[in-house]
């Protein structure tokens, strides 16, 4: 058996936290040979709450479950910390874009940013799944300088899972048939999911349907998923979301397949002319524990304005927190 590792969750008393905990615990994340310890945060009135989550994680018996901390102090979740995921922040409501919750969360994420440049691993893997993810990220990020940028990742996975399936359900296959989907920019309502390389079964999939399908209903439709979920659920996404959160550090951590790219917005290294230091959504591969950008993608003029529309509202939300940018 290997040592255990650090994987430090914040927003543990969260809907999200309620599917993730339990799958890392299980294994699903980090893989079925590798202990975890839980470094669980919450705000001190969650703690209560908490501690029954905690109670439920004894209760499954996990044998990879090495430990657990449960506390309302960044410092002592950070603490060595080799993973984290950073959930905990306000979700938002029917009729709101998710950089409206730019002001509510942000101040959470300059803080624990501090935190991790203290505490944590030198080489921490950190998730942002709090919304706006991106910017949020970015934020973390700017408040660790000790820490490799390159560490600070936010989740754009959903919207990748999300681009498969419903290119799969129009394709009549599944998604297993598809490969090298492509979600471009920011979680937001402009991020721009990509087919132009995708295959499906062997095939272009951009042979298989037709172009007012695409613009008209697989890009709106993925775009503006998280608010249909909203909209029919009356809170935001909880298994689908936790669930690729574990994809995103599963990829990162074990590796993406052979011939295969995920989506994951990483600092930007001015690749494709995307500015340098955005938490930009690119096509990854993962080996041995780092990313790389899939570099020679070919972009027409449809997808360099899109991936330049989502560039400029990142662009915009990071202007919108330089207070909090040091
Ligand atoms: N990137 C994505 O694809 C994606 C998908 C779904 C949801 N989200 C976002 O994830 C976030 C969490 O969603 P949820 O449904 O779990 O929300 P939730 O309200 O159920 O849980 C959030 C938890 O965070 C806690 N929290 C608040 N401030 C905190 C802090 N400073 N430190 C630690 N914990 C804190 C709250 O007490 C709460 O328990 C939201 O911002 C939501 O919009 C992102
Ligand atoms: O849409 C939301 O606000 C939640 C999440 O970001 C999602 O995409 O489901």
């Amino acid at each position: 058996m290997k040592a255990p590792v650090r994987v430090a969750v914040t927003g543990a008393a969260g809907q999200i936290s309620y599917s993730l905990l339990f799958r890392i615990a299980a294994g699903e994340m980090l893989g079925a040979d590798q202990p975890v310890i839980l470094q669980m945060l919450e705000i001190t009135p969650a703690l209560g709450a908490l501690k029954g989550v905690a109670m439920e994680l004894d209760d499954c018996a996990f044998p990879l479950l090495a430990g657990m901390v449960c506390t309302d102090d960044a410092n002592v979740a950070f603490k060595d910390a080799d993973y984290a995921l950073l959930v905990g922040a306000r979700p938002r409501g029917p009729g709101m874009e998710r950089k409206d919750l730019l002001e509510a969360n942000a101040a959470i994420f300059s803080a624990q940013g501090k935190a991790i440049n203290d505490h944590a691993s030198r080489a921490i893997k950190i998730l942002v799944v709090g919304n706006p993810a991106n910017t949020n990220a970015l934020i973390a990020q700017r408040n660790a300088p000790d820490i490799d940028p390159r560490q600070f990742t936010a989740m754009t996975r959903l919207d990748h899972n999300r681009a498969m399936t419903q290119l799969a359900q129009k394709t009549g296959t599944t998604i297993n048939d598809v490969t090298k989907l492509t979600i471009w920019g920011n979680h937001s309502s402009t991020q721009y999911p990509d087919i132009h390389h995708t295959g499906v079964d062997g095939k272009d999939a951009i042979s298989l349907i037709d172009q007012a399908w695409y613009e008209n209903d697989f890009i709106p439709t993925v775009q503006q998923r998280g608010a249909a979920i909203i909209d029919a659920r009356g809170a935001s996404s909880a298994a689908s979301a936790a669930n690729a959160a574990i994809f995103h550090m599963r990829d990162w951590a074990l590796g993406t397949p052979d011939g295969d790219w995920t989506s994951m917005a990483v600092y930007s290294d001015g690749s494709y002319g995307i500015q340098e230091g955005l938490i930009y959504s690119f096509p990854c591969t993962c080996k041995d524990g780092d990313w790389q950008i899939v570099q020679g993608v070919e972009l027409n003029d449809f997808s360099k304005a899109k991936m330049k529309a989502t560039e400029e509202e990142l662009q915009k939300e990071r202007d919108a927190v330089s207070h909090l940018l040091p």
